[in-house]
């Protein structure tokens, strides 16, 4: 299921940035980001065979997909209505504002490996956590049935529709607590200041401890508990950060928590599922964490499972 979940969202995304849709270029491109995001973690040594040699030719050769999609819409052989177009759109403007070619492949490059394996991990956990917790996936499923009723027959989720999934936002919420995507995000002082009695030098390395404050018993009643209700109650400030906080928060939150909640509503809303392996153990050396299953399951059709019951 892990697999469904990256393809899914990696489809997603390459179809927002950039239009692409052909299956075997768009897996082609997959397995280069994955290289690349296996090789964050790797010691630089530039030897054929090592998790960085990988990561770096295949950000070579996704460098030069790019470029060749990019030099396509600039001679004009196709416009699209994508994050793409809206980078070269900017061509027209005063040369400051442009962005050279090198600037719009990292932009690319930078959106797929920060969109992707967090949403999908994400995506993961939220179905591990829901199958563990049949109370909280039954009251999602009744928010789910409850809103597509009231729609004619095939008809899309739309934004008020997503407003109205408010239990489904709070699963997303607790999922994204328990789960910790980004287990820390990384600061330097720039100048010497005290927070809370701890002197801190200009040029220290500070990291923002996400795990920690997300199982802070202090600030959340049983922390170890999967309990969407928690978030009917306001958060203290600071205290829920899986997005990030000030200047540098996630560029991609309001998608990320969209993704989310169609994922949820078409999972319990359409089916139930059973885990077909149970071994709870992490994937090594990810810089997400994972299930090292991938948590597979099986899916049965709501409408079979009320037939049998
Ligand atoms: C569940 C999904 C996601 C999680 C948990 C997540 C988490 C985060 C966190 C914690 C940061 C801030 C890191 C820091 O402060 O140093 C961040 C930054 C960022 N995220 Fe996400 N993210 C998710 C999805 C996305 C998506 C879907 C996109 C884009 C489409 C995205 C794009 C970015 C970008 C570009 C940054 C850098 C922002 C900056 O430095 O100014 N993220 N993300």
């Amino acid at each position: 299921m892990n697999c469904l979940h990256i393809k899914l969202t990696f489809d997603a995304m390459c179809d927002m940035l950039m239009s692409i849709t052909e299956d075997s270029l768009l897996r082609q491109i997959e397995e280069d980001c994955n290289a690349v995001s296996d090789a964050m973690l790797s010691i630089p040594i530039m030897i054929p065979g090592t998790r960085y040699y990988k990561g770096i030719t295949a950000r070579k050769r996704l460098m030069e997909t790019f470029r060749e999609i990019i030099a396509k819409r600039r001679r004009g052989e196709e416009t699209r209505e994508d994050f793409l177009q809206s980078m070269l759109q900017r061509d027209s403007l005063p040369p400051s504002e442009k962005l050279d070619d090198s600037e719009i492949m990292d932009n690319l490059l930078t959106l797929i490996i920060a969109g992707q394996t967090t949403t999908a991990a994400a995506m993961m956990w939220s179905v591990k956590f829901l199958h563990d917790n049949r109370e909280a996936q039954d009251i999602l499923r009744e928010e789910q049935l409850s809103i597509t009723n009231m729609k004619p027959d095939g008809a899309s989720l739309n934004h008020e529709d997503l407003n109205n999934i408010r239990y489904g936002l709070k699963v997303v919420k607790e999922t994204l607590r328990m789960s910790n995507v980004l287990l820390w995000f990384p600061r330097v002082a720039l100048q010497d200041c005290t927070i809370e009695g701890y002197d801190i030098k200009k040029g220290w390395h500070v990291n923002i401890d996400a795990t920690y404050i997300h199982h802070d018993s202090d600030l959340y009643n049983d922390p170890l508990k999967f309990n969407p209700q928690r978030f009917d109650e306001h958060q203290k400030p600071y205290s829920f950060i899986p997005f990030g906080s000030g200047p540098r928060t996630c560029l991609g939150i309001n998608m990320a928590k969209v993704t989310m909640l169609v994922f949820l509503h078409r999972l319990a809303g359409g089916y139930t599922w059973t885990l077909d392996d149970s071994d709870t153990c992490l994937e090594k050396k990810a810089h997400i964490p994972r299930l090292r299953s991938g948590c597979p399951i099986t899916l049965k059709s709501l409408s079979k499972t009320m037939l049998e019951s």
